[in-house]
């Protein structure tokens, strides 16, 4: 039987921390942000990790921690790359509701002035809008929900969010 998981996913900076962490809070769930149980299982930084092991070697251990996940109740923030891992995201649709946070990419670009200080996996070469086009059609795969936060402050996010839930 599915679990009562949600999942969010979206671009960087989006939001899926912020907001997960409050929408937890709010319905009486528990909270799990992926990115600090890779940081714990591997003993370093997101950025250490992609500068030691690669952008590759990063999804690689993105996708395991993401796939092994047992939680059940759990509000789930991921990092952005998530939606690159398809093992991970299929073990999310199987544990719960994936709700994708969209924004538009010139909003995301004013709140992310230096994508690779922030530790975004960028390819060589690869620019922001590039990866954002590529993202979008993942995160459009893999949604169950769709939500617009877009001209959004974060509380007007938060209630938009909840209402979704709870409907
Ligand atoms: N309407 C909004 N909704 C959500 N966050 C907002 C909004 N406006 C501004 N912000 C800011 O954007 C940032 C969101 O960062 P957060 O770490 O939660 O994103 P994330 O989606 O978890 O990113 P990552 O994929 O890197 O883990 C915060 O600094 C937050 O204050
Ligand atoms: O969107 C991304 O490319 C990333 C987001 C972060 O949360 C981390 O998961 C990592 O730095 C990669
Ligand atoms: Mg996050």
């Amino acid at each position: 039987m599915k679990k009562n998981n949600i999942i969010f996913i979206g671009m960087p900076a989006v939001g899926k921390s912020t907001i997960g962490v409050v929408a937890a809070k709010r319905l009486g769930m528990r909270f799990v942000d992926t990115d600090l149980l890779i940081q714990e299982q591997e003993g370093r930084l997101l950025h250490e990790i992609i500068e030691e092991a690669g952008e590759d070697g990063f999804l690689a251990i993105e996708n395991r921690v993401n796939r092994e996940l047992q939680v059940e109740n759990s509000v789930i923030a991921p990092g952005g790359s998530v939606v690159y891992s398809d093992e991970a995201m299929r073990h999310f649709k199987e544990i719960g509701t994936v709700i994708y946070l969209r924004v538009s990419y010139d909003t995301i670009r004013r709140r992310i002035r230096n994508p690779r200080q922030r530790g975004v996996v960028l390819r060589e070469g690869q620019s922001f809008q590039e990866l954002y086009e590529e993202r979008v059609k993942l995160f459009e795969k893999y949604a169950d929900i769709t939500i617009d936060e877009d001209q959004l402050s974060i509380e007007e996010t938060i209630g938009k969010v909840l209402s979704v839930i709870k409907n």
